[in-house]
């Protein structure tokens, strides 16, 4: 395993929710909207503002097989980007996951 992949699962595991994001793209903030309105804690790291971005981009690329961002995960787990936290939004799903992530936090 990479260095950086070990450097995502060790930031995945500290943080019971995470956006590997990117600070201009429209996406990554309708998702961290999304969770400011659940009034959850979420860790945001904007992969264009550091030097290891693209490393760390091609790195969950590799755990995850999505290369795009955000690149979301809640409680451990990979949820997706953006469509699928809007898609668990509306099935009540996401809730019930953000709060399983928190109190097992
Ligand atoms: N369906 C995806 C679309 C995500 C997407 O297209 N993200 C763009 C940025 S807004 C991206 O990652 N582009 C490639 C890159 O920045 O490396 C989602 O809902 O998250």
């Amino acid at each position: 395993m990479s260095k950086y992949q070990e450097q995502v699962k060790e930031l995945v595991a500290e943080n019971p929710i995470i956006v590997f994001s990117k600070s201009w793209c429209p996406y990554c903030r309708q998702a961290k909207t999304t969770l400011d309105a659940e009034n959850v804690q979420h860790k945001d790291l904007e992969l264009d503002q550091m030097d290891t971005g693209d490393a760390i981009q091609a790195a969950i690329g590799e755990l995850t097989a999505q290369r795009t961002v955000p690149a979301i995960f809640i409680g451990g787990k990979f949820i997706g980007g953006n469509s699928d936290l809007q898609a668990l939004k509306r099935n009540g799903r996401l809730k019930v996951m953000l709060k399983e992530a928190v109190s097992t936090a």
